[in-house]
């Protein structure tokens, strides 16, 4: 499975230990985001994230700022990306369960590198469930 990462000055530390993580289990990720935490502006690296995943060069996205409210809102103004805010596990699976997101957002500032690898992991493994789900996330892009 590939994955594309990204995160800004927040979030130097959850990405390393999310790629850490990730890497040790055989998934392949490109990384976008800084290295640092010297101020970065999230958009930079949203873009080639949110850009891959819509293309369908990547199967999922994660992305990492302080609030994740940043950067799902640049995430979702690509049509085929659904980027969801998730701060627990229950919400990352039904993140995938019922809205079939192929980005997780993670809040650095708002929750523990356990909790978001956990996030993660359950996100990555988890189905869509389809049926109803489906109806509703195709009346999602905008037709004007
Ligand atoms: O949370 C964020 C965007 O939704 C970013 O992580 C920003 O860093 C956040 O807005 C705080 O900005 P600051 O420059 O770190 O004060």
């Amino acid at each position: 499975m590939t994955i594309a990462i990204g995160n800004d000055h927040a979030g130097p530390e959850y990405k390393q230990a999310i790629m850490q993580h990730l890497e040790s289990k055989g998934y392949t990720i490109t990384n976008y985001g800084t290295d640092t935490s010297e101020s970065a502006d999230y958009p930079d690296f949203v873009h080639p994230v949110a850009k891959y995943v819509n293309d369908g060069n990547v199967d999922f996205g994660i992305l990492i700022c302080g609030t994740a409210n940043g950067v799902a809102m640049t995430a979702n103004k690509y049509q085929n990306v659904r980027a969801g805010v998730c701060w627990m596990g229950e919400i990352a699976e039904l993140a995938r369960q019922h809205n079939d997101a192929n980005i997780i957002c993670i809040p650095a500032r708002y929750t523990s590198i356990p909790q978001a690898i956990k996030m993660v992991d359950v996100f990555l493994n988890t189905e869509f469930e389809g049926g109803r789900h489906k109806r509703r996330i195709d009346k999602i892009p905008l037709s004007c």
